[in-house]
């Protein structure tokens, strides 16, 4: 499944479908279903959350337990009047949420720093941490013999309608949690999960988008501990294990990342199981790892992966990439002359390595400037420089007259620097549609929280986004997979999206690392005619390359670097025959 779920009506029936047999299910005339469906819409207000969290940003958030039970004793507490005068049920809920919010930020923080299992390991502390002082905090939380939960007011004190309830609670999160994966934030979120250095280029800010994703993940976790305090009718501690924690977790990874649909089969499938296989119910610690083992062996991509027949249609056997000048004019439309992008004496060392040694560079817009070199000569710690991946040691960038600052990657884009990476940074599970789109983040300045409402502003600039980057996947002659998930992609066509998704920041600079490694001579050939088109349009092109004739066939002034050093620089005649680049580089 891709992350375009719930684009197409097409992709809400089955959401539909689900909602049409849960409203079916008080006919059951089965009470006890009533406890089942209740609780299994409760787990998904909070594990919809906790996908954004886990299977978009893919950050390993095992403890969200923590935060059930921070939600489940604060509606408690409230609404019991113990502590404070007594609070209303829905108002006791909303605390439940606004606490669940500032502690999914508290426990979600140190994701900005910890790498996956350290930032699994800190939710898990928390968890315990809370569960601790649910326990030992018995003037407030009534300690081991616990606390009665909110009871809810009429209409909503019958089990189900209480259950309605729920169900339009989990409908609306439901909801809320699709328009943010299909919005400019769902594709930062999966970039940074899969091509960070990619998101970081076109301008994603991690801490923004991960601070936003961790407080609605953490509503959502306290809102539903609330709720689960009114089903439970009384918590304890005891009722807030690391199963359940797990159950949480295991939901999302059974249903698949980058999905709605399949974490949410994946949370009535945990919730049911035990129910409906009973003798399982004690089993449940292992059975949750069994399923675990299985989706890691067998299915990886999780439920989402097996409904996504789309996905697996094949693509056209003989196909070619056809840039479209058209359409790069249409996207592009010709700059005034601005100013150039220039380097001087950039020095950078990584400990003994002087990688790059006092280089000198002006790349003009308008232009396309080559940069070759032996393999090892500096030219990509050079355009890592200029894209602020690596802070030189010594020397001055600038655009134009005003200063270049170094580092600060994030900032690039929204300085009109784009690039592409030697190695395709690609979000596999993606629409190529979506790769692309993730270029053209900058351009949409809605809120997160319009975003989670879906009103007409992100609308607007979603469209706007989409209709760019078509025009994109146009003018690099891809527009015929727009709809293809990328990683069913050849190696050469996902050059191709790289620059599209570049050229999505309307660029002053392009910086392509080798972007003809791995391609035919005629795709080179169409390769070179769309970067002299991009240049044509006052686009500045830094172009690193090992293919000596497409550098001389396109470039209007190369520099070439040796150890780290300018050996050579001026117009392609200039450095053919140019006697140490010759000897040095070219070859006889
Ligand atoms: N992160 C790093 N840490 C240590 N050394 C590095 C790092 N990145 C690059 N280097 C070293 O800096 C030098 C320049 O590397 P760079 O990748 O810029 O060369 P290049 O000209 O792009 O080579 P190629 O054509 O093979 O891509 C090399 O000696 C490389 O080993």
């Amino acid at each position: 499944m891709t992350p375009r779920a719930g684009l197409l009506p097409r992709a809400v029936l089955p959401f539909l479908g689900i909602l049409a047999l849960a409203l079916l299910l008080p006919f059951s005339g089965n009470d006890y279903w009533a406890l089942i469906a209740t609780r299994a819409a409760i787990y998904w207000i909070l594990i919809a959350g906790l996908n954004l969290v886990v299977g978009f940003a893919g950050q390993l958030a095992i403890g969200y337990v923590a935060l059930l039970t921070l939600g489940a004793y604060t509606a408690s507490v409230l609404a019991s009047g113990t502590v404070t005068p007594e609070v209303p049920a829905f108002l006791a809920l909303a605390a439940a949420a606004g606490i669940g919010a500032v502690f999914g930020l508290v426990v979600g923080l140190p994701a900005l720093r910890l790498r996956t299992f350290y930032f699994a390991m800190t939710t898990l502390g928390f968890a315990t941490i809370v569960t601790q002082v649910a326990l030992a905090w018995q003037d407030v939380t009534g300690g081991g013999i616990g606390i009665t939960g909110p009871a809810m007011p009429p209409p909503f004190d019958t089990a189900w309608s209480f259950f309605y309830l729920c169900l339009g609670l989990a409908a609306v999160v439901t909801w809320m949690t699709g328009n943010i994966a299909r919005s400019r934030f769902g594709r930062g979120l999966i970039a940074l999960r899969d091509a960070e250095v990619a998101a970081e280029a076109s301008g994603i800010s991690k801490p923004a988008l991960l601070v936003s994703t961790f407080l609605f993940a953490g509503a959502c976790a306290g809102f539903a501990g609330g709720l689960f305090a009114g089903l439970q009718t009384y918590i304890t501690p005891d009722a807030f294990t690391f199963e359940l924690s797990l159950l949480f977790f295991i939901a999302v990874l059974i249903g698949g990342r980058g999905s709605i649909l399949g974490p949410m089969l994946g949370t009535i499938l945990l919730t049911l199981l035990p129910e409906i296989a009973a003798p399982l119910a004690a089993w449940s610690t292992f059975l949750y790892a069994f399923l675990l083992l299985v989706i890691v062996l067998a299915m990886p991509g999780g439920i989402a992966s097996l409904l996504d027949f789309a996905g697996r249609r094949p693509l056209p056997a003989h196909r070619a990439i056809l840039p479209r000048a058209a359409a790069l004019e249409a996207l592009l439309p010709a700059r005034p002359e601005a100013a150039p992008l220039n380097l001087a004496g950039i020095e950078l060392r990584f400990g003994g390595v002087r990688a790059i040694d006092g280089v000198d560079l002006e790349v003009r817009p308008g232009q396309v400037h080559g940069l070759i070199g032996p393999n090892g000569s500096g030219k990509t710690t050079t355009l890592n420089v200029i894209c602020g991946y690596y802070e030189p040691q010594q020397g001055r960038m600038a655009l134009g007259a005003a200063p270049l600052p170094a580092g600060m990657p994030q900032k690039r884009a929204g300085l009109g620097i784009a690039r592409t990476f030697q190695t395709p940074r690609i979000i596999g599970e993606a629409t190529v549609l979506q790769n692309v789109m993730v270029g053209g983040s900058i351009q949409g300045s809605s809120s997160f929280f319009a975003t989670l409402l879906a009103l007409p502003r992100p609308r607007a600039e979603e469209k706007t986004i989409e209709a760019q980057a078509r025009l994109a996947l146009a003018a690099v002659g891809l527009e015929g997979l727009a709809e293809a998930r990328a990683d069913r992609l050849q190696h050469s066509e996902l050059r191709f999206v790289e620059i599209a998704r570049a050229l999505m920041l309307r660029p002053a600079f392009l910086l392509l690392d080798e972007p003809a490694a791995g391609l035919s001579a005629e795709e080179i050939r169409r390769l070179g005619a769309l970067i002299q088109a991009v240049a044509r349009q006052g686009t500045g092109v830094l172009l690193v390359e090992h293919h000596a004739d497409l550098i001389f066939d396109i470039c209007d002034h190369v520099t070439v670097l040796n150890l780290g050093r300018v050996l050579a620089s001026g117009t392609p005649a200039d450095i053919r025959s140019h006697k140490e680049v010759v000897s040095a580089y070219l070859g006889a």
